[in-house]
């Protein structure tokens, strides 16, 4: 029969921090318990649950629901549960049922178990002193969650992690060019939001081809452990909703897409988060939406924090970059008409901003300024700023607030982050080698006849089932399908393309030109990627992995990590259009575009696959293009009308929605193709010129403003070179029972030792362990070296044992010290803050548990602030546990007044802790609401929710924190002896 009793209090052994629990529900198998300070449900198996049911005895004091407080006397049993029986302080006689306690009210398990003689290593009590007092360090840090990962610390992207993450529930589209660190930036936002409890549940959606890179960089670079999802997993869950299967789940994009009811069954989940890459591939337009678009929208709608990432955001034109921020904020983003008017703007805010370098003294720069800012506030710094007589550290604070406030609320940003290369810096050049060939006869009568003879086009389109003008550009399909409608009629398509096309040999030779470099190479349509392989491999005898959709996942790694092998690896590597897209070759820098891709930002893809941060050397783009043919003048219109090949542009997409239909007709005319060169030139410069004076200056001011990403690098980098973390780990491993051998080079090898306590993580007994280092740069020299900090989930874990366990909160030692006879009494009293509320309120940046240490002597005395804790714990020798068992039980009488002693003391700091809690946390708050209330005013693009969030935020944080209490973490009993005693 179960032991349990609806109405019952228990709380959780592993997370003693929910509070006061409540037996809800209790069946043969399961039990339900309310925690409800923090808001929390949890249901454990009966025969295993990790709870301590919570029982009041004689002397202590409890409190009710309603915060009358009562000093117990008895207590009696009614129907399962517990009735105690005490006076008030008034001294009057109550009975509370065990139902009717506090949700919030403080137990103490130190307290019980030390008087009923249950003592814990010297060390251990230590460990646990040390462990509070980081812990409470750390979690006041503000880089906190963006210092554990095995990241470069690159300052826009720490930017954006650290701005949105501070979000609530964050809705932002990651729009930085090609490879400049998305994922790296969506990472540290997850990593950052599961650390600080604002997230537990995150669904991440990934092209099929990228599906196991997250995979890698998640379990690499931010130690998350992620499970992927499959159909095959999802059926081995039977009836089971497989999206259950772990909290973070990653799926390929094109299998849920596809599956009606794996959507129904991730919408019937509670996700915090929703990633989204690739992004552009969620298309809409007024008339029609995508599947994929459709079933995001779905999730969007239920999930409240969503990212979605792309490079290319208008690569499906303006209306599907519209509909995604829609997707992001479907208030703000409902008018497209109004959204493509608000552009004309930014302008008028860019030059403003830039005015502001020109002030003071100069008048135009006034009224330039002057003319957006229309807020009190920002017109007083406007004052300041261009008044002469204001020092330079008045004019410097009011410059940058201006900036900032003109950024804020009237600029692009707060739903749109994009960072251009242009703007980062230090990326390598790039050099287009474009190598001009004679085309194949048979090849030459296509263009020919097509040429003389327009009816032929329609002809040819129906023949082959091509699209026009792919039948044009991509003249090794069009062979290939006119040699499959008529296999055999025709002698010139009897044979494989390949042995005819001259870029298979100038592809050859280039391989041999280039030695032991890396060329990667793709092709427009699939079909020609697989055979281009298959030509290299039988004319050249040289191996080359394909990438490309229709791979299996296993398939397109192997052929990854094929190429990725320094030592071994393929020096060849060919991929499709789409099979490419994010992935990770910057370790290669020869491109070579076999075809050209028609969309701009299609051309922007993939040189961002060799472009990308992690690029050492100039990136070498080689196109071999059939001369007079349609491809090359499609170079030509690249080239010309808009430098595709220097570097991203961002209006790509606009040109080629202008253009792209006469660029189509003019691929045959060279006359018609100047005219299109001209008329996409002019576009293209006017549009660079617009968007760089506005709104893509605004989104580079925004994207990434410096003084606050040095700000949180500087917090990582104090975080990293804490001289306290080796001394605490070396402490914790030991008293854990794990090996640790140093192996030099600052690496060391952490290993289960035999009486290791179990199931810490990356630790199991007879296996191998895992290398890890402090390093920053260690770590990211080598995949398989770990980083270590305080975020790492080993040190998180131990950290968390210690604070929500009873490990070592209870202790003697003995003293010998000339000044204080033998035989006297001491207890070193360790009090924590314990603040339960709802772990998305991350009460713990400005409540985090608090240590109050109390050191009485027997008299009662409050030596704390003389005798400090490392100073006496220096002076202490451990004791058998069977002498310490003894000493407490002969001195229990006094113990306890020393306790309840200590109690008093330790409240009278309380109120200090709480007040200075609730100014740090209304500082941050009121700073944000008021930042946010002005913004609202200009910028739509405040959501109201966001605003009444805040306001919610502040309003339980304050009561959460006016209701903590003290509790007592841990109790030291001293004994003093002398020489003698102890020989
Ligand atoms: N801070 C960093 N430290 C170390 N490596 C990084 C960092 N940022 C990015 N990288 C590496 O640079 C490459 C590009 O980053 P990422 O894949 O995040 O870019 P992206 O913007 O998502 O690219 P795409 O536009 O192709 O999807 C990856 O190999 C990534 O691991």
């Amino acid at each position: 029969m179960s032991e349990f009793i609806p109405g019952q209090r228990w709380i959780s052994d592993g997370e003693a921090d929910l509070g006061l629990g409540t037996i809800l529900n209790v069946d043969a198998r399961s039990v339900t318990v309310l925690f409800a300070a923090s808001q929390e449900t949890r249901t454990y198996s009966v025969r295993q649950a990790p709870l301590t049911r919570v029982m009041f005895g004689s002397g202590d004091r409890i409190e009710s629901a309603d915060g009358s407080q009562l000093s117990v006397d008895d207590s009696k049993e009614r129907d399962g549960l517990v009735v105690y029986i005490g006076q008030d302080a008034a001294g009057e006689w109550h009975e509370l049922s065990e139902t009717e306690l506090s949700d919030r009210m403080p137990f103490n398990q130190a307290r019980d178990r030390l008087l009923t003689g249950q003592v814990d290593r010297n060390d251990w009590f230590d460990l646990r002193f040390r462990t509070l007092h980081h812990h409470h360090r750390i979690s006041q840090n503000p880089a906190l969650g963006l210092a554990g990962p095995k990241i470069d610390l690159i300052p826009h992207q720490l930017y954006i992690a650290d701005e949105v993450s501070r979000r609530h529930a964050p809705r932002v589209l990651l729009a930085d060019e090609v490879g400049l660190g998305k994922t790296i930036e969506a990472g540290l936002i997850l990593h950052r939001l599961l650390l600080n409890g604002r997230a537990e549940r995150a669904l991440i959606l990934v092209p099929d081809s990228l599906t196991h890179q997250w995979l890698v960089e998640l379990l690499r670079r931010f130690a998350l452990d992620v499970t992927l999802l499959d159909e095959q997993q999802s059926q081995a869950h039977g009836e089971a909703n497989p999206f259950d299967a772990g909290q973070l789940i990653l799926a390929s994009q094109q299998w849920l897409f596809a599956n009606p009811h794996r959507q129904r069954q991730a919408e019937a989940c509670a996700w915090d988060l929703l990633i989204v890459d690739e992004a552009h591939h969620l298309d809409w337009s007024p008339a029609a939406s995508g599947p994929g678009y459709d079933c995001v929208e779905r999730l969007a709608r239920a999930v409240p924090g969503l990212l979605l990432l792309t490079a290319t955001p208008e690569q499906m034109g303006m209306h599907s970059h519209f509909a995604r921020l829609r997707l992001l904020d479907p208030d703000r983003y409902h008018d497209l008409a109004r959204f493509r008017a608000e552009e004309a703007g930014y302008v008028q805010v860019a030059e403003a901003i830039d005015a502001l370098e020109r002030l003071p003294g100069d008048a135009a720069a006034q009224s330039s300024a002057a003319a957006v800012i229309d807020d009190a506030d920002s017109q007083a710094l406007l004052a300041t700023l261009a008044d002469p007589q204001s020092d330079a550290a008045q004019q410097r604070s009011a410059r940058a607030q201006l900036r900032e406030q003109l950024l804020d609320r009237h600029g692009t940003g707060r739903v749109m982050f994009r960072n251009s290369r242009r703007h980062v810096g230090g990326f390598p050049p790039r050099h287009l080698h474009v190598a001009r060939l004679e085309a194949p006869s048979a090849y030459r009568r296509v263009l020919r006849k097509l040429e003389r003879d327009e009816d032929h086009l329609d002809e040819l389109l129906i023949e082959t089932g091509l699209d026009h003008p792919d039948l044009m550009l991509y003249l090794d399909t069009t062979y290939r399908a006119l040699s499959d409608v008529s296999p055999g009629d025709d002698p010139f398509n009897a044979e494989p393309w390949w042995q005819i096309d001259p870029r298979v040999t100038w592809l050859l030779e280039h391989l041999t030109g280039v030695g032991r470099d890396k060329t990667l190479v793709i092709a427009h349509d699939r079909a020609t990627a697989v055979e281009l392989a298959e030509a290299l491999r039988v004319l050249g005898g040289i191996h080359a992995p394909v990438f490309h959709e229709g791979l299996t996942l296993v398939e397109r790694d192997r052929a990854a990590a094929s190429f990725a092998d320094e030592e071994d690896g393929s020096q060849v590597m060919v991929c499709s259009e789409i099979g490419s897209e994010g992935r990770n070759f910057q370790f290669c820098r020869h491109l070579v575009m076999f075809d050209l891709p028609q969309l701009p930002d299609q051309l922007e893809q993939r040189i961002g696959r060799l472009d990308r941060i992690g690029q050492r050397h100039a990136i070498e783009i080689h196109v071999p293009v059939f001369a007079g043919s349609p491809g090359e003048r499609l170079l030509r219109w690249y080239r010309e009308g808009m430098d595709a090949f220097d570097a991203p542009h961002g209006v790509g997409s606009e040109l080629y929605a202008a253009f792209g239909d006469a660029l189509a007709e003019a691929l045959l005319d060279d006359d018609a193709l100047e005219a299109v060169i001209d008329e996409t030139r002019a576009l293209f410069e006017t549009r660079l010129a617009e968007r760089d004076a506005g709104r893509n200056r605004l989104l580079e001011l925004n994207a990434c403003r410096g003084e606050r990403a040095a700000t949180v690098a500087a917090s990582i980098r104090e975080l990293d070179a804490d001289r306290a973390l080796p001394r605490y780990l070396d402490q914790a491993l030991d008293i854990f029972g794990v090996d640790s051998q140093e192996l030099g080079s600052q690496l060391v090898h952490l290993r289960a030792g035999p009486h290791m306590l179990d199931g810490l993580p990356g630790l199991a007994k007879g296996e191998e362990g895992f290398t890890a280092t402090r390093s920053r740069e260690r770590a990211l020299a080598r995949d398989d070296v770990q980083h270590l900090s305080w975020e790492h989930p080993l040190i998180r874990e131990l950290m968390g044992r210690i604070l929500t366990g009873t490990l070592g909160n209870t202790a003697l030692a003995l003293l010998d010290h000339p000044s204080i006879p033998a035989g006297r009494l001491m207890a070193e009293l360790v009090f924590v803050t314990d603040c339960p509320a709802p772990k998305r309120l991350h009460v713990d940046r400005f409540l985090p548990p608090t240590a109050v240490r109390v050191l009485l002597d027997e008299s009662g005395a409050n030596l704390s602030a003389k005798v400090s804790f490392s100073g006496l714990a220096k002076n202490l020798q451990k004791v058998k546990k069977a002498v310490a068992r003894d000493l407490i039980k002969s001195r229990h009488a006094q113990l306890r007044e020393l306790l309840e002693k200590g109690e008093l003391e330790a409240e009278r700091e309380l109120p200090t802790i709480v007040e200075a809690a609730q100014q740090r946390m209304r500082g941050v708050l009121d700073d944000e609401l008021s930042r946010l209330q002005a913004l609202a005013r200009h910028n739509p693009a405040v959501r109201q929710d966001e605003l009444d969030a805040l306001r919610n935020e502040r309003q339980a944080l304050d009561a959460a924190i006016e209701g903590a209490r003290l509790r007592l973490d841990g109790v030291r009993v001293i004994v003093t002896v002398d020489r003698e005693t102890r020989r």
